[in-house]
């Protein structure tokens, strides 16, 4: 399905990202992890041609997508919605115009300038605002939610392209454990009910191993890890984060945990063995 073949970044001297090669034969919810500069930005943003790779290649369903151009390209993105840490909504609109700026790849200038929407596209984001749990809010200003109810609208806009891949940028790290749970979870609904692979940038490791089916490592550019979540041991992580002294787990966590606790023994265990 998605093929990424010795994907490489360069920005000047630096190396940002260095043959990354990932396969992705089936949907499935991947969480890719590393420390800050890692690259695990700079991967995303060439899946999705925000930026172009120095070297190497993307193949989907057989075709590059590093070499598409004009229509194709944008055909492309909308393929592989993106979604941000900071959600990239415009505030001062209000929530369904919001998910409706999700069609604008294939609305032309003229109707995007008036905001003319269909009445079946209002629908269907009406639909899908309802379906992430926020659809109370259409009427509201973007600006009014909470981070997490902004993320969902985020999630909404995405939806509206009908991508095949969700690509989330650290989703979840402006939010608080209540709402980096809600936004999760709608992730994984989203993946198991309707297909689609997505595919997030996480900062913490016990939100990749609750919500992921593979997990990604990235250290200075490379693929270090790919594997099951079980697989991410301690040891493991410490290896993709670096044994640095200023490397606990407990500090990649987002708390998630304390609002069910069940995992609270063994990630205390593992804290202690760092
Ligand atoms: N536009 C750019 N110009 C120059 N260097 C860049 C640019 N974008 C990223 N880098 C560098 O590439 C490396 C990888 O950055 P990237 O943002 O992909 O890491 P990351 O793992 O996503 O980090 P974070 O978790 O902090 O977002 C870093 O050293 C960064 O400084």
């Amino acid at each position: 399905m998605l093929r990424i073949q010795k994907l490489t970044k360069r920005f000047g001297d630096k190396t940002a990202v260095d043959t990354a090669t990932l396969d992705i034969d089936k949907p499935c919810m991947i969480g890719i992890i590393g420390r800050s500069g890692a690259g695990k930005s700079t991967l995303l943003r060439m899946i999705n041609r925000l930026g172009d790779a120095s070297e190497g290649q993307i193949l989907f369903e057989g075709r590059d997508v590093t070499r598409l151009k004009g229509r194709e390209k944008r055909a492309w993105q909308s393929d592989c919605a993106m979604i941000f840490q900071q959600f990239n909504l415009v505030p001062r609109m209000d929530v369904v115009s919001n998910v409706l700026h999700g069609t604008l790849n294939r609305r032309s200038a003229l109707a995007t300038m008036f905001n003319l929407y269909p009445m079946e596209d209002i629908h269907r984001a009406i639909d899908i605002l309802d379906r992430l749990g926020i659809a109370e809010h259409a009427a509201k200003r973007a600006e009014a939610l909470s981070g997490g109810q902004q993320q969902r609208v985020a999630i909404a806009r995405a939806l509206m392209q009908d991508p095949k891949i969700i690509l989330a940028d650290e989703p979840i790290a402006s939010l608080d454990p209540m709402n980096a749970q809600t936004v999760m979870e709608a992730l994984r609904r989203i993946h198991e009910e309707d297909g689609r692979t997505v595919i997030a940038n996480l900062h913490t490791l016990d939100t990749a191993r609750r919500y992921c089916d593979r997990v990604v490592g990235m250290r200075d550019g490379r693929i270090v890890f790919d594997g099951l979540p079980e697989q991410l041991t301690t040891g493991v992580a410490r290896e993709i984060y670096g044994a640095g002294a200023d490397f606990s787990e407990a500090a990649t966590s987002t708390e998630i945990e304390t609002l069910t606790r069940t995992e609270g023994p063994i990630r205390e265990a593992e804290a202690a063995a760092l």
